[in-house]
């Protein structure tokens, strides 16, 4: 696998599907080594959720949205969110991402828990955001909060991503 590096991230923005659709500002969010991703929403995680070998018995939380304030901001107290990003993303066969929060949240007490977005994948993918500092966290809406690194696989894969969220949010 290789990390791809701004200038073919630009060209693979710019292809039909674009990598990533629907960016603030391509040319803040294209960075050396990967795309930054910005926050829309930030729900609650509510109830407990369910996990099993083939999915029958899996159950989601559920969650309510929260709020920004009229300037935008949303003032977190310690805790678990659900967030959800402006950004959709469609994976091409040949690659794969995973994602970090941005190392302003990491200094801030803050960080993000992602998984791995599979190659055929497209959506308006969801984050958890964990707040671990006593004071809590503030966010603005449209805040850029992670960096999704997009990886080459060494094979095209013959089957892309056909689970229960492709096509998730939009
Ligand atoms: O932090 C992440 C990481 C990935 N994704 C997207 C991209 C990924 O391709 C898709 C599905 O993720 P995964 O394969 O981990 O889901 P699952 O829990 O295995 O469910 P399924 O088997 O239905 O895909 O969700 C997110 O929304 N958030």
């Amino acid at each position: 696998m290789t990390l791809l590096s701004k200038n073919e991230l630009r060209e693979l923005v710019l292809a039909n599907p674009p990598l990533v659709e629907n960016m603030i500002d391509m040319d803040i969010q294209l960075q050396p080594n990967g795309v930054e991703m910005t926050l829309k929403e930030i729900r609650t995680i509510e109830g407990p959720g369910a996990v099993d070998f083939d999915n029958s018995g899996r159950r989601l939380s559920e969650g309510d949205t929260i709020e920004f304030n009229e300037d935008g901001w949303i003032h977190l107290e310690p805790g678990i969110y659900k967030v959800l990003l402006n950004e959709i993303v469609n994976i091409p066969k040949n690659l794969a991402a995973i994602a970090k929060p941005r190392s302003t949240l990491i200094r801030c007490g803050a960080t993000l828990e992602t998984a791995v977005w599979d190659a055929g994948y497209s959506g308006r993918s969801e984050c958890m955001l964990v707040v671990h500092n006593k004071d809590g966290f503030d966010l603005k809406k449209d805040a850029r909060i992670m960096q999704l690194l997009f990886y080459h696989l060494h094979t095209e894969v013959e089957e892309g991503y056909s689970g229960r969220y492709q096509n998730e949010n939009i």
